[in-house]
């Protein structure tokens, strides 16, 4: 139960020291108070009782200073109740602050661990689960934590404070009581623990609802699923999961609510004994009438004292849950960057593969096998082959993003494990098929490929001229500064096309980059526009090494050099002469293709 509790309350403490005390103060008051508001509930009592007794003799007046040890108590009641408002005012208000700046901490924590972590966590559907639900609950669940332990304190407090008052009754009533209210503790306790397990356990099929929520509810697939009349069949299946989950919550809540209203009536008929108890007492003239009234208050104050400790119990395993998962996603380990080359052994080297082959983690066929190969400063590189045939893996290993299984990548004669991983970006400019489309302004997505020329015009006209955006950027409404996607009000979305101008013009921010690497930079291209690209990028690549993937030939041919890849191994390579020389697999592509445009 309070697992996660102590690592909540650091947390809180790390975020606002000052909050954290005053919650505590808060809590503290409002613990004792209502234990010192039953005892001078016994004093008033008393005192009234003596006070009528005096008023009864003949000759007594009613006068203020008659009536003032009453009133005096009557005052300080009234003092304590105001306590007590205020300390709870204090806990909502201190509440309230702290959740905003805990949320915060808390999302900033997450974000700046994902910058951190590998493409690799990122493909591992567990891992990614845990990422997503730390986000999606940060802002509330630290603080319900830290609030429950804090009311569950306070509660504790003031049901030792009635002990106190109680001992002078009886230490065995006490007994009675405690042994009476620790079985629905306990099985409060145990329920949570299993409630706790359960929603562990069961985190896959909640992810697949999720993801159905966000097939069914996303404007980027709802377009299909209405086309393809899928609402029904994923609704369906959306049903089938919350029945499954909905037949073990009810078995649990049943179990749950069952044994706690038995184990409850022990504790309350272990209550009502005491009570009583307490009465007798007071009619055989042990306990005076203040006393009696105190310990009823006592009873009747410890009772929901008990009923909110048992709520906080219940409700702190889904903070726990929440916790653990986000506790296990901070701590996943971080591969830890080496590398500190700024400059290889062989300057002016270009890249080497030698012998290297890669296997996707916990994937069971190898993606790539056995490449070797050297592109040099000047010259182009261009990767042909069918889908799934390790083209863009091979992208994705030379850009660091994984690292080799076997053999290894030099950039300039050093193995890429050795160089700074920042001046290695640098050094590259690239777009995947699946670039990314930020919902910023036009200007900002291409800015986007050269962080230190994030906002300059100048440089983003350049770009967008060489990737052929230009024309369509200054008809839009805003130009530049025109909003992008339809997430924001005023938004403009973009043809496919468009689309991949942009990203083209994003790869041409980076200017310090001398190493290019398109992967089907053209695919959603007209033609005039594709043909365009090319005639300028050859034009401007003449000292870089470019690395170009497609399936168009037309493209591929003027290519220096020319791998073509099946199943993740080097079928054939060479210039596009060689290659149709040879006859082989390149050759009959060739031709398969250039017979389509006949
Ligand atoms: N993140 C990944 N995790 C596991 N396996 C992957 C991953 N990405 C790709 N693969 C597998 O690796 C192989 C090579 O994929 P890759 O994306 O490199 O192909 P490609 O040649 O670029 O294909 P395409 O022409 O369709 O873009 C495929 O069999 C694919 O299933």
């Amino acid at each position: 139960m309070f697992r996660y509790s102590r690592r909540a309350l650091a947390l809180v403490w790390q975020t606002s020291r000052a909050l954290t005390l005053g919650l505590a103060a808060c809590t503290l008051v409002a613990g004792v108070l209502p234990a010192v508001a039953a005892w001078i509930g016994q004093l008033i009592v008393d005192a009234v009782v003596d006070a009528m007794a005096y008023h009864q003799q003949p000759g007594a007046e009613l006068t203020l200073a008659s009536t003032w040890p009453v009133l005096r108590y009557v005052l300080a009641e009234a003092g304590v109740i105001a306590a007590i408002a205020l300390a709870q005012r204090g806990l909502s208000a201190q509440q309230s602050l702290l959740r905003a700046l805990l949320g915060q901490k808390v999302n900033v924590m997450i974000l700046e661990k994902a910058g951190s972590l590998s493409l690799g966590q990122f493909e591992d559907s567990e891992f990614y689960d845990k990422l997503t639900r730390a986000r999606r609950e940060a802002s509330t669940r630290p603080l319900g934590l830290v609030n429950k332990t804090f009311s569950l304190a306070q509660n504790a407090i003031s049901l030792v404070s009635f002990g106190v008052l109680l001992v002078q009754f009886s230490p065995w009533a006490i007994l009675i009581l405690a042994i009476g209210a620790l079985p629905v503790f306990v099985s409060e306790a145990k329920f949570s623990g299993d409630a706790f397990r359960l929603f562990r356990w069961r985190s896959p099929q909640t992810r697949m609802q999720m993801y159905l929520e966000t097939v069914l509810a996303r404007e980027d697939s709802i377009k299909e699923v209405k086309l393809f009349g899928l609402e029904g069949l994923l609704l369906e299946r959306y049903r089938r999961i919350f029945q499954t989950l909905y037949g073990e919550d009810r078995r649990l809540t049943i179990r749950r609510e069952t044994w706690g209203f038995l184990l409850g009536m022990l504790g309350t008929l272990a209550f009502y004994g005491a009570y009583a108890w307490v009465v007798v007492e007071t009619i055989a003239g042990a306990l005076t009438l203040g006393e009696m009234t105190m310990y009823l208050m006592v009873f009747k104050q410890g009772q929901s004292a008990l009923s909110a400790s048992l709520t906080s119990i219940s409700g702190m395993y889904e903070d726990n849950l929440y916790l653990s998962n986000l506790y296990e996603y901070l701590e996943q380990p971080v591969a830890k960057d080496a590398g500190k080359l700024t400059q290889g052994t062989h300057p002016g080297d270009g890249i080497r593969f030698e012998g290297v082959s890669f296997r996707y983690p916990g994937a069971e066929t190898i993606a790539l096998e056995d490449i070797s190969l050297h592109l040099a400063p000047g010259k182009s590189l261009a990767l042909v082959g069918a889908n799934g045939s390790g083209k863009t893996t091979l992208i994705k290993l030379m850009t660091r993003l994984y690292e080799p299984s076997a053999g290894r990548i030099l950039l300039d004669g050093s193995d890429l494990r050795e160089w700074d991983i920042g001046v290695l970006r640098r050094r590259i400019g690239v777009i995947f098929q699946d670039f990314v489309r930020y919902q910023l302004k036009v200007g900002e997505n291409l800015g986007a490929g050269d962080v230190a020329a994030f906002d300059d015009e100048s440089r983003w006209q350049d770009a967008a001229r060489r990737g052929l955006a230009d024309d369509f950027i200054s008809d839009m409404p805003a130009g530049y500064h025109t909003q992008l996607g339809r997430w924001f009000k005023g938004g403009q979305e973009l043809s496919g096309g468009q689309w991949q101008k942009i990203a083209l013009a994003r790869a041409y921010m980076r200017q310090s980059a001398d190493i290019l690497v398109l992967d089907e930079p053209t695919a959603a291209m007209d033609a005039a526009a594709e043909a365009a690209v090319f005639a300028d990028f050859r034009q401007h690549s003449h000292d870089k090494m470019t690395i170009l993937i497609s399936h168009r030939f037309s493209t591929v041919r003027a290519a220096d050099h020319i791998l073509v890849i099946d199943g993740g191994r080097i079928l054939e390579q060479g210039d596009h002469a060689s290659l149709m020389a040879a006859n082989g697999r390149y050759a009959r592509l060739f031709r398969l293709q250039a017979k389509g445009y006949e």
